[in-house]
């Protein structure tokens, strides 16, 4: 057995771009990309509009293997396009979310030592107003413009040295595409959210993505040809790798600038949509939404970012919607936890189905290992469902590593072979585990750890809430207590005693929030992620708590 050994036909790296040319052969003449009412793509001309872009990427503008190449931009057909031609340029996907303001994209630009940036018409000022930030002599990106037919946004900079149809139309369709030399060369560079501390710069392998991409749809069984609807932000966490798997399923990608309950609905209508992913806050509008309407075919809706509580899945199925839940982080490229759903769960009522379906569940199958550990002995928590943990992970589509930052990196890529993911969960008898929170936001009361998602669940069943966060609040005696933010959604009326009242009769005493507060709206991350950060720095500001309650 020893003489065998790797040789180049058994080790070509793998690579997502490689999805594209199937799909271009099997998939010619059906459509991939559809957006607005003017424009529809086939396979064929994706595959053909990705590698001319692609080398005049290379050739026109000059960018090298391993240079990191930006893009500001909505989930439009040119952001679907540059998650291949970007990498076939041999370069670094780094997509940039667009609800930022100019400082923190000035920041990322610098960070990623971007060489060029493809700026979405309606973001030009944003990024125009981001490059002066930059310290003085530094080298700055060059700009290219997306321009849409549907938005007359006149160019209002001489500064972009071309438009996104110029490099299609220059490219040259014969261009050899470049492809990794290795399976760990690095294909995007994405930052976190942002939740728990500044933005970190996420480098994934080609390989990894490779894997991610296919776990992620053979996790959620997703068919050839779906019609999937671009919900979640492709510059978040490259859409959890959908924008590559579409490819290896031939799907259609049903492009929106911006969406909400309405457009989603008469999305679904129009196109015959089957897929979309959406964060759980997405799935609380949907269901709360004077436009939900009964759907007419199944539609599997994909959930992950933040725990769903189980009452928002069980409306949501209510409506017709068929939801799937998993667990990832931008460190993961895709999903790598999943509550893999069993058919004799079937037959329980529906809401034991949505709180088994709430848990974040096993790993996926491209995971190697997944466990929930003791973060200092690091040996596994026992399967009772209530000892906390950290969830640690296994596998190649865990990231490369943060970018400039080897001392971020070896914290969480630990020597133990363990990705520590600074999430606290339980594992259950049956060896799904649950998430109860991060380890930043756990609320620890007189000793006795309270699980901030736990509380949370509760209130969002009151049928007042729309939208709860629970944080710890400095308490003299008992160190902290839980502090709850609640925003109402306007169909009852409810008073924060009642609020309080209501979470004694299904609460233990010591996990009842003692100080409630109802705002307006909770303040959220660009990725739609209720902001913990700033909730905790104003329940800090409160002062020491004694039984308080009041309106903001
Ligand atoms: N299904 C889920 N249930 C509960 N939490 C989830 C789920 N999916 C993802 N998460 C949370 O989202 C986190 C990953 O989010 P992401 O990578 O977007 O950045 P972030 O962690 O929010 O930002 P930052 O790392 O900058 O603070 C996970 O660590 C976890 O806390």
């Amino acid at each position: 057995m020893d003489e065998l050994k790797p040789r180049p036909p058994n080790s070509s790296p793998l690579t997502p771009l490689t999805f594209l040319e199937r799909a271009a052969t099997i998939y010619a003449n059906c459509p991939s990309v559809v957006y607005n009412n003017n424009t529809r793509y086939t396979w064929s001309q994706t595959r053909t509009r990705c590698l001319k872009i692609a080398s005049s990427i290379a050739s026109l503008l000059g960018i090298h293997r391993n240079h990191v190449v930006s893009v500001v931009a909505p989930n439009i057909p040119a952001m679907y396009e540059l998650h291949f031609a970007v990498p076939m340029a041999g370069a670094v996907l780094n997509t940039i979310n667009l609800r930022l303001d100019a400082r923190i994209i000035s920041v990322l630009l610098l960070h990623s030592g971007s060489k060029l940036v493809f700026v979405d018409c309606q973001s030009q000022v944003l990024v125009l107003d981001a490059l002066p930030l930059f310290p003085p002599k530094s080298d700055r990106p060059i700009l290219v413009l997306i321009e849409d037919d549907e938005f007359h946004t006149p160019q209002s900079s001489d500064q972009f040295i071309s438009t996104y149809e110029e490099l299609v139309e220059n490219g040259d369709l014969g261009f050899s595409w470049v492809r990794p030399k290795s399976e760990l060369d690095p294909i995007v560079l994405n930052y976190t959210s942002g939740t728990t501390s500044a933005p970190k710069g996420v480098v994934h392998s080609h390989g990894g993505i490779f894997i991610a991409s296919l776990d992620c749809l053979i996790e959620w069984a997703v068919p050839k040809q779906p019609v999937y609807l671009w919900t979640l932000p492709m510059f978040h966490a490259n859409g959890w790798t959908y924008p590559w798997g579409l490819a290896a399923v031939g799907g259609t990608n049903i492009c929106l600038r911006k969406f909400d309950a309405r457009i989603i609905y008469e999305s679904i209508c129009k196109h015959n949509v089957t897929h979309f992913c959406a964060a759980p806050v997405v799935l609380n509008m949907l269901s709360n939404s004077p436009d939900s309407k009964p759907l007419k075919h199944a539609v599997y809706i994909l959930t992950a970012g933040s725990p769903p509580p189980a009452v928002v899945l069980f409306r949501t199925e209510s409506l017709g919607f068929v939801v799937h839940h998993g667990y990832g982080l931008t460190e993961t490229g895709g999903l790598v936890i999943s509550c893999a759903w069993k058919n004799n769960w079937n037959k329980l009522p529906a809401t034991e189905r949505a709180r088994l379906k709430s848990r974040q569940g096993v790993r996926t199958t491209g995971m190697t290992e997944v466990d929930v550990v003791n973060p200092e002995s690091g040996v596994s928590v026992k399967r009772d469902g209530s000892t906390l943990g950290e969830i640690v992970l296994k596998g190649a589509c865990v990231m490369l590593g943060y970018l400039k930052d080897p001392e971020g990196t070896s914290k969480c890529m630990k020597d133990d072979g363990w990705f520590y993911t600074g999430d606290v969960a339980v594992m259950h008898p049956d060896g799904y585990l649950e998430i109860k929170d991060r380890s930043k936001e756990v609320i620890i009361s007189g000793g006795e750890n309270i699980s901030s998602v736990e509380v949370e669940s509760v209130l969002y069943t009151h049928p007042a809430i729309n939208e709860a966060a629970v944080v710890a609040r400095p308490d003299e005696f008992w160190g902290e207590t839980p502090c709850a933010f609640v925003s109402l959604n306007g169909k009852e009326k409810a008073s924060e005693k009642d609020i309080i009242e209501f979470c004694r009769s299904r609460l233990p005493h010591y996990m009842v929030p003692k100080t409630l507060i109802i705002k307006e709206e909770l303040p959220k991350t660009s990725t739609g992620k209720i902001q913990k950060f700033v909730l905790r720095d104003m329940a800090k500001s409160m002062g020491k708590s004694s039984m308080k309650m009041s309106r903001m």
